[in-house]
This record gives C-alpha cells, sequence and structure tokens, in this order.
C-alpha cells in the first residue's frame, strides 16, 4: 500500500502529530503561487521531496484557534468526502512586509486539483438533478464523519467543497475546519452571550423547555452547532438546483437587509415556478425538510442519508450551471451565505460579554482581505480597540434589552422593567429606524408596549439589529440598506 494510503486509512482520533523540523526538509514549497486565499491567507502549492507528489499548504499564524482548527480537521481526515490532512509543522515564518520570523503551523494538505464545487458545476453541460444528488449524498458523507465524531463544522459554504481532481466522476471533499468544534450539545442559561445571542440559541432553549415538559422526547437531544450544518446544506442544495438562493435580497446588496433577515428567521422562501416546475416535488421535500426553521423539526444527517431523492433523483435536467456563470452574482450569494452562518454560529466563550475584538466575522475580515495586498495579515484586520469600545457603547443599551429578554426572569419582575430599557435605548441611539420597526410589532406608544412583547422573538430581532448596526459601522462603504 501507497504511503499516502496508510495516511488516508489512519484511525485520527489522537490529533495530528505536529513536527518541529522544517517543512523545507520534506517539502518544496511553492511561495510565490496560490491555489486559492482565504481569511487566513493563501494556500500553496507543495511538493514532497521523497515522491514528487502535489500537495496545498495552508498557514495558519499559530494559536489555540489554530491548533484547534488543525486538530478537529485532522480527526477527521481519512474519510473519502474530507481532505485529508497529511502533514502538520510548527515553524517560525517570516513573510515578506513582516518585521520579524513568526510561529506558524504549516498543514499540508490533500491537494484538490478540480478546485471548488460551484465552479466545476457552472462547466457541466448537463448537470441533473440526479447529479446533484450525488454531490449531496457525497458532502453529507463529510457532515456524517463530522457529526458521528461530535463535531460540527459549521462553516459549509460552496468555498469550502473541493473537487479532487477534474476526472468526470471525482469526489466532492469537505474542508476549512477553522469554526468547526465539538458540539456537546450543552446549553444551559448562562452559557451564551447575551451580545450575540442568535436565533439557534433562543430555538435551543425552547426545544429544552419542550423536552422538559415532555411534548420533545429527550432521546433525540438537540444540538444548535450540528444543525447549522443542516441548514447550510438545505441551502447549497437549494443553489444547486435553482442556481440562485433561497433567502436573497431584491436589491443587489452585499449586506443582508433586514427584510431578508426576517425571511430567515421565519422561513420564508419559495419555489418559484418558472425555475422548479421541473424539479421534483421529492427534491423540494429535501429542502424543506432541510430548511425547516426550527432547528427541532430540521432533518438530521442520518434522516438526510436515508431521504429516498439521495438514491432515487429524476436525470432532469437542470438551469443552475447557466445562473452559476455569472461570477458577480455567486461572489454576492457566497458572501450572503457566511454572513448568514455567521449569524448562526454560537458564540464559544461564556458568561461574560464578548467585545467585538474576540467575533469572528468573515465578511469584514474578507473585505479587508481583499484591501491589502500585503500577505498572512490576519492580525491587522482587528477594528482598532477605540472603534470597538465605540460601536460597543452603541449598542450597549440594545444588548441590555436582549440580555433582559433571554435570560431567566427574576422574581419581582414586572413590565416596567422592560419598558424603562427600551426607553433607554431610544434616547442612546443614534439612529432609530431600525429600532422602532421592531418595537412596533408590539405596539410601542414611547413609553410602554400597548400589546404583550414576545420576548425570545423581541431578543431575535434585536440581535439581529445590534449585529446590522456593528456590521455597518466596520463597512463605512457599504451601508446595510
Ligand atoms: N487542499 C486544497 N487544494 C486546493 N486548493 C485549496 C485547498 N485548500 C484550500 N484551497 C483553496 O484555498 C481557498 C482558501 O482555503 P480555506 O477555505 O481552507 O482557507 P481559510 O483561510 O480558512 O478561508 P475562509 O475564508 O474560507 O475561511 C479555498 O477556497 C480553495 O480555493
Amino acid at each position: 500500500m501507497s504511503e499516502d494510503k496508510n495516511q488516508l486509512n489512519r484511525p485520527n482520533n489522537e490529533g495530528p502529530r505536529i513536527k518541529t523540523s522544517s517543512i523545507v526538509d520534506d517539502y518544496v514549497v511553492q511561495w510565490n503561487q496560490k491555489l486559492g486565499t482565504g481569511i487566513s491567507g493563501p494556500v500553496r502549492p507543495c511538493t514532497k521531496r521523497n515522491n514528487s507528489k502535489k500537495f496545498a499548504l495552508k498557514c495558519l499564524l499559530d494559536s489555540p484557534k489554530a491548533r484547534t482548527e488543525v486538530n478537529l480537521h485532522t480527526m477527521c481526515s481519512g474519510h473519502d468526502n474530507i481532505v485529508s490532512v497529511f502533514d502538520v509543522y510548527a515553524n517560525d515564518i517570516q513573510f515578506p512586509g513582516e518585521p520579524h520570523a513568526r510561529p506558524r503551523l504549516l498543514v499540508v494538505l490533500e491537494y484538490m486539483q478540480g478546485g471548488e464545487l460551484f465552479d466545476r458545476i457552472s462547466k457541466e453541460s448537463g448537470f441533473t438533478e440526479r447529479k446533484a444528488a450525488k454531490y449531496l449524498r457525497q458532502i453529507a458523507n463529510a457532515v456524517l464523519r463530522c457529526h458521528t465524531l461530535n463535531i460540527a463544522h459549521r462553516d459549509l459554504k460552496p468555498e469550502n467543497l473541493l473537487i479532487r481532481d477534474n476526472t468526470e466522476d471525482s469526489l466532492v471533499k469537505l474542508t476549512d475546519f477553522g469554526f468547526a468544534k465539538i458540539d456537546d450539545g450543552n446549553l444551559q442559561t448562562p452559557h451564551f452571550t447575551p451580545y450575540y445571542v442568535a436565533p439557534q440559541v433562543l430555538e435551543a432553549h425552547k426545544y429544552q423547555a419542550k423536552q422538559k415538559r415532555g411534548i420533545i422526547p429527550t432521546s433525540k437531544p438537540y444540538t444548535y452547532d450540528k444543525s447549522c450544518d443542516m441548514w447550510s446544506m438545505g441551502v447549497i442544495l437549494y443553489i444547486m438546483l435553482c442556481g440562485y438562493p433561497p433567502f436573497y435580497s431584491e436589491t443587489p446588496t452585499r449586506q443582508i437587509t433586514s427584510a431578508m433577515r426576517k425571511k430567515i428567521l421565519s422561513g420564508q422562501y419559495e419555489f418559484p415556478e418558472d425555475d422548479w416546475q421541473f424539479i421534483s416535488d421529492s427534491a423540494k421535500d429535501v429542502v424543506k425538510s432541510l430548511l425547516h426553521v426550527d432547528p427541532s423539526f430540521r432533518m438530521n444527517i442520518q434522516e438526510l442519508l436515508g431521504h429516498p431523492w439521495l438514491n432515487e433523483a429524476p436525470d432532469n435536467k437542470l438551469q443552475s450551471p447557466a445562473v452559476f456563470m455569472d461570477k458577480i452574482g455567486m461572489e454576492d450569494i457566497k458572501l450572503a451565505h457566511s454572513q448568514h452562518l455567521t449569524t448562526m454560529r454560537i458564540p464559544d466563550n461564556n458568561v461574560t460579554l464578548k467585545p467585538l475584538t474576540d467575533t469572528e466575522n468573515p465578511i469584514f475580515r474578507k473585505r479587508k482581505l481583499r484591501q491589502t495586498s500585503i500577505e498572512d495579515t490576519k492580525d491587522s484586520l482587528e477594528p482598532s480597540p477605540q472603534k470597538v469600545k465605540a460601536d460597543n457603547l452603541k449598542v450597549r443599551a440594545l444588548r441590555d434589552i436582549i440580555a433582559y429578554c433571554v435570560l431567566p426572569p427574576k422574581v419581582d419582575d414586572d413590565e416596567s422593567v422592560l419598558n424603562n430599557l427600551v426607553t433607554k435605548a431610544m434616547q442612546e441611539l443614534e439612529v432609530k429606524n431600525g429600532i422602532c420597526s421592531v418595537l412596533d410589532s408590539w405596539k410601542w406608544d414611547g413609553r410602554k408596549f400597548q400589546k404583550k412583547v414576545e420576548k425570545a422573538k423581541l431578543a431575535q430581532e434585536l440581535s439581529l439589529l445590534v449585529r446590522s448596526i456593528t456590521e455597518s459601522n466596520s463597512h463605512t462603504d457599504e451601508p446595510d440598506s
């Protein structure tokens, strides 16, 4: 058996053996070439000295987060539908423009010659439902591997689905474990940050409450991180079938609009007749089951793999390749999906309110990355501490309301607490349009609500408002519409 095959079949549950010898002893790295670029900088080609095989090299600044990425990726590696990790080196490296060498993790990955999945689909002349099902099955198998190991990938998006080679039946493989985490399904009240409470957290609370009341059996624990992956597969499938995403702004913009947010939250999407009339009901059933707004009713990975459409999809031709040819449209689709994933990811630290500097915002980072020509600038992409402080102050009052709504009620709680918090927010906020449209739902008369407030819903809508305010502050060049 070849060395590479051995590597693919070895058990990976101990994490990688990180070598401290120099990578150049074993590999020739083409430092000036790029296979692609992500938030952590370029991925470069490299060749193994002893067998002349080509690999892809991802360079990460060494940090606990990078070590987690490498660790979880290595654990999932060794599966046909996951890009394999072959070697990991911890070396000090100085890139052009840097004053000194910095500790880096150099991750030698299986070389994915065929590029990104959606680019491949755009070139397929006879792309059919059956082929879409074949791709989805492979993606689902990758997710099964992760979920079986209790790892949620949390960044399932088109750019992270790569094709092995240029052959007709080439495999699709999942990569980039930068947001992956062990999903222990453990969600107790203090274990999230009210600042960034995502709809999924609130939904998880609802689920737990239903479990406590015996409405949902406790034997099927709901894990919110894993259900993000299922949602992502629903979006990816929808796009594969028609060429555009289910939740999309009508006006071309790189920001999610508030109307779009509402649609996402309430699961409002359509199968426009013109484009979907020839797509099978079975395919639509898979989409619906994955894009279920309530994660407790969303299909899990085993259910997806057991769906008949995956094996019996009809051979009707799809229009998506033609739509994928529109590169600018594709970029927008990718950005919108990334942004939505950011909303769904739950902050990992608990109890204390997190400063913005600790959050990951791929859109923000990517935009910055595009603006700079210096390689490996990960550290310089953070907003200044002064700006973070100013941003935090602007939305502090909104965060107080969110925290009030999501934390368990105090014994002496009454309506005046919420009314006072809202009044304070109205006084502090510079731009009030966003909050006014949220408050309108419960008839805020300037001092109190005339209608009974659904606290979970209010928290959901305000957390989206907070995100849009802080994000639009980060990109004053592209205001939220
Ligand atoms: N194994 C590989 N073989 C070929 N190209 C690759 C490989 N891994 C990554 N790439 C290319 O590099 C790009 C960035 O890789 P990756 O997503 O792992 O980096 P990242 O810095 O974590 O990016 P992201 O912004 O997506 O989080 C990919 O979209 C792809 O085009």
